[in-house]
């Protein structure tokens, strides 16, 4: 009988590149029984399991009321699962940390650090979310909020009006085969100036320490970092099945030492680049219409991964403290959100035996957006919005509010900042107390696919 595919899977064994060869052999000898068995295992790949006890974790996160406990004994369970990854080192969880997915996916404000491997899912599709500041002197804070609400995008898709794409970017995209590509190549033009929807924003207000005013932009790098992602699982699919087909597919990885491995780790530079440009453009279009030349620029990215030598420290939302992380750092100097209602922290740290070199990224969430849907559900938007934001200039670019954005929807901010003191996670020395934002809002609630439903 001839030997196929199917004949080896039904004998238990993982399909991959070296199928094709066994079976040839196998058919061109006439292998059959045990004949078949003993051959198949002596060319069959070594495959690397899983470890049979997790990897040491830091957890940075205690639960301080009845409410946390189920949040953090998830991220723990979490955790446990991820850190068997046969790639896996050390790991620390934040103060920010949630749950994301399925056991054994990255929570956010996780830290995990691998040796020679890219883990695409550990970035996820946001590569290089990430926030600016720039300084505007004593500008009125409402004028600086006006200004850059007529000049910025929220929501789905890209700009009619879209900013120019530097020709040595578009270079650097175009030779690499993780973004030279039409998909890649069309979102690094339509959506630069672009920042997306969810808890994306931009932030004004004044300086704790000086009383400047200061503008913030938080978002990632929208298409182009999807479509980078798309592309990087896909590979990481084709290894894991070659090496570990017992890692769980959310959990593939890259191996670094490859062709495709050098080229991703490339990749995810350009992306990180992009996405300075994404928003340097804004911040820059809303200097020029002020006529004000900036004092002080810096950002941060708190959802990328980090290289030393062969380690790769994948930060899921945290914010890395350490500059020999950070190429482009200002004096150490990084931003830390926590919601539109509490400042945006002005931070600096060193790496310590628990924090690996990281922060959180801001509060993040107890309890899931349609939760905290559910439970405020006896009230409209607007007077959720109303208590909310009293005093507060809060716009929605698509003017539906978004409930599950408002502060109310986060963790407590001051637990966030006392177990950062607590677990020695940054010390705060500036605070950009709020004036106002702008976020996307609840854009879906008119899009014309719900407006033709309505109308069923
Ligand atoms: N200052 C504001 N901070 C906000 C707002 N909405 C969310 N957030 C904080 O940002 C972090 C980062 O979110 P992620 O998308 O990178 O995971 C989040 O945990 C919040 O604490 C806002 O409107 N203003
Ligand atoms: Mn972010």
């Amino acid at each position: 009988m001839e030997v196929t595919g199917e004949t080896l899977i039904q004998l238990g064994f993982n399909p991959g590149k070296w199928f094709s060869e066994a079976i040839t052999h196998a058919n061109a000898h006439q292998l059959s029984g045990d004949a078949l068995v003993k051959y198949l295992k002596s060319v069959e790949p070594e495959y690397i399991s899983l470890l049979d006890e997790a990897r040491p974790f830091h957890m940075n996160l205690r639960a301080e009321e009845e409410g946390e406990i189920d949040n953090v004994e998830k991220v723990r369970a979490t955790m446990d699962a991820l850190m068997r990854i046969p790639t896996t080192i050390e790991g620390a969880v934040m103060p920010d940390a949630c749950p994301t997915g399925g056991l054994g996916q990255i929570p956010v404000g996780g830290v995990v650090s691998t040796k020679n491997a890219i883990h695409p899912n550990m970035h996820s599709a946001d590569i290089c979310c990430s926030v600016m500041m720039t300084n505007f002197g004593h500008t009125d804070p409402k004028t600086v909020l006006d200004t850059v609400h007529a000049l910025t995008h929220f929501g789905p898709g890209g700009r009619k009006d879209p900013f120019a794409l530097e020709v040595e970017l578009e270079n650097k995209l175009r030779s690499n085969r993780f973004t030279n590509n039409e998909r890649a190549l069309n979102f690094s033009k339509s959506h630069l100036g672009t920042q997306g929807d969810g808890n994306h924003f931009t932030f004004v207000g004044r300086s704790a320490q000086t009383g400047e005013t200061i503008m913030v932009t938080h978002h990632g790098s929208r298409g182009l970092g999807a479509a980078v992602f798309t592309k990087g699982m896909k590979t990481a699919e084709e290894f894991r099945r070659e090496i570990s087909p017992e890692t769980p597919k959310h959990n593939a990885w890259i191996p670094y030492d490859t062709d495709e491995g050098k080229e991703y780790w490339e990749a995810l530079q350009w992306v990180r680049e992009w996405t300075k440009l994404n928003h340097t453009v804004l911040h820059e279009a809303t200097a020029r219409s002020l006529n004000h030349d900036p004092s002080l620029r810096f950002w941060n990215e708190h959802n990328f991964i980090f290289k030393e030598d062969d380690v790769f420290y994948h930060a899921k939302g945290a914010t890395p403290l350490d500059d020999k992380f950070v190429p482009d750092s200002h004096e150490q100097l990084r931003l830390i959100p926590l919601n539109m209602r509490e400042p945006v922290l002005i931070v600096k740290g060193n790496t310590t035996a628990n924090n690996m070199g990281f922060a959180p990224h801001g509060a993040g969430r107890n309890i899931s957006r349609s939760e905290h849907r559910r439970r405020n559900s006896d009230r409209t938007p607007e007077e959720i919005f109303a208590t909310e934001t009293k005093g507060l200039d809060v716009r929605f670019y698509h003017d539906e509010i978004d409930i599950t954005e408002l502060p109310t929807a986060y963790k407590n901010a001051a637990t966030v900042k006392a177990q950062m003191t607590e677990f020695g996670l940054g010390t705060v020395v500036d605070e950009i107390l709020p004036y106002g934002c702008i976020m996307a809002g609840n854009w879906q609630k008119n899009a014309p696919c719900k407006r033709k439903n309505r109308r069923r």
